[in-house]
């Protein structure tokens, strides 16, 4: 099948959440982890491509080499038209790779302007006057000032992103998104006349997203959260350059005993891990004793737990303990030692016998999954909003996984991820 787009992801969870708002349309979504040694099949059936990085936090080189990559591989597959999803809470380093990655696009397949929206107003995250909320605060007021490794201490996403760029960054209100895609359209020209090649664009619900995506749908690269693509599909179909299949992908039946790794520190997650740990056998992380002894203690707590019974492992923690392990550890390391440790559990919990795994956290996600061995995910249903169960071969088994966005879901989500399993 000819593609329609080719998007580019930043972590797992993000691209998970993509995939499924995209798959929202009928329109079949092929989701890669990591850059696929081989060339795209002509006989796929996916219209777009969802290629996973784990680039987030990379250093700006590194993290601009991974995403040219995955953009050959696009381009090769038949890609013409673009899109680079970051997180809706415009998550970055003070250095980059928002902005860096969406430049080095930009250049690679001769792009003007590109747009910035990262707003997701079902799950709460909303842009005005280029300022980003989540729910009712600013991004900065938010519990993302106190994320382990991408602390947002600033809501102005022009003043985030200007330092990430070379080129000239601006803004299209929520005055010029709400008189409509024309009128949109002619602002986004004139900001292209004054030589602004980066547009923060407002949005605070879904009509803001239609109108948006109706302007640029024909722009070569968009960048933003899930939600502005998950416009794009209805307006391809518009187009009549697609049409759902007639007949649906089964899914298959994954059964095995079950269990959540929990990596991810935000606030939505400690009430979902403090929500699981009442109703299941649960296991704390400590980073510090991690990063003396390793993982093999809680291995062997795993090996002694029954198969069948509901479990939980997290390193999950309030941002004072946080603040202490890094303290001790230094950030990067800290983090790397609980990637680590839940990477090699989720091995261990494989072996086994475990074949429904709920992960939380972006980070975490991409180092479980790549210690899986998963290169290609198969879109499920949605659990929570940006949330869908994938499938995916490991050593010849199928494996059910949910790869959770830090502050997606509600309070009993893990409890809802296998419920909605059992019902697919
Ligand atoms: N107790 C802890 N102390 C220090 N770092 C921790 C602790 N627990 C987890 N971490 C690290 O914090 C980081 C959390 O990032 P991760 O992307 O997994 O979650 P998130 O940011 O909440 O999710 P998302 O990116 O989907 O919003 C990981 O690198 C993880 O290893
Ligand atoms: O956009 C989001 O918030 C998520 O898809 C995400 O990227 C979390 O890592």
């Amino acid at each position: 099948m000819a593609l329609l787009l080719g998007c580019i992801a930043d972590d797992f969870t993000g691209a998970t959440d993509l995939a499924a708002l995209l798959s929202r349309s009928g329109l079949p979504v092929s989701l890669r982890i990591g850059v696929p040694q081989r060339k795209r099949d002509d006989t796929d059936a996916a219209v777009i491509e969802v290629i996973a990085l784990k680039c987030r936090t990379a250093p700006v080189q590194t993290a601009v080499e991974q995403a040219r990559q995955a953009l050959e591989w696009l381009k090769d597959a038949g890609a013409t038209r673009f899109f680079w999803k970051y997180c809706s809470t415009f998550d970055s380093t003070p250095e980059g790779n928002i902005g860096s990655i969406a430049e080095m696009l930009m250049a690679e397949i001769g792009a003007r302007q590109t747009i910035y929206c990262p707003a997701f107003p079902e799950n709460g995250r909303n842009i005005f006057m280029g300022h980003l909320f989540v729910g009712e605060q600013l991004l900065s007021e938010s519990s993302m000032k106190d994320h382990p490794l991408t602390p947002m201490r600033d809501s102005s996403l022009v003043r985030l992103l200007a330092p990430q760029v070379r080129g000239t960054v601006g803004l299209a209100n929520r005055i010029a998104v709400s008189e409509g895609p024309a009128a949109l359209k002619a602002r986004l020209q004139k900001l292209t006349e004054d030589g602004v090649q980066h547009v923060i664009v407002d949005a605070v619900c879904d009509d803001d997203l239609r109108t948006i995506a109706t302007a640029t749908v024909d722009f070569l690269l968009l960048t933003g959260g899930s939600a502005i693509a998950g416009q794009l599909p209805r307006l391809y179909m518009e187009q009549g350059l697609a049409a759902p299949p007639k007949v649906r992908q089964t899914l298959p039946n994954v059964a095995g005993s079950q269990i959540v790794l929990s990596g991810s520190c935000s606030a939505m997650t400690r009430k979902q891990v403090a929500d699981y740990a009442g109703r299941s056998i649960s296991l704390r992380l400590d980073p510090l004793a991690l990063a003396e002894q390793g993982a093999a203690a809680a291995c062997r707590w795993l090996q002694k737990q029954p198969a069948d019974a509901a479990k939980i492992i997290y390193a999950t923690a309030e941002p004072d303990d946080v603040r202490r392990a890094q303290e001790r550890l230094r950030r990067d390391k800290a983090g790397q030692v609980v990637e680590q440790a839940l990477s090699e559990l989720a091995q261990e919990a494989f072996r086994l016998g475990t074949r429904r795994f709920v992960v939380a956290g972006g980070e975490t996600s991409g180092a479980i999954t790549q210690a899986l061995g998963v290169t290609h995910l198969t879109i499920g249903p949605e659990i929570a909003p940006g949330v869908p169960w994938t499938f995916a071969e490991v050593k010849g088994e199928t494996i059910a996984l949910a790869l959770k966005s830090g502050n997606f879901g509600g309070e009993t989500f893990f409890a809802d991820a296998f419920t909605r399993l059992e019902t697919a």
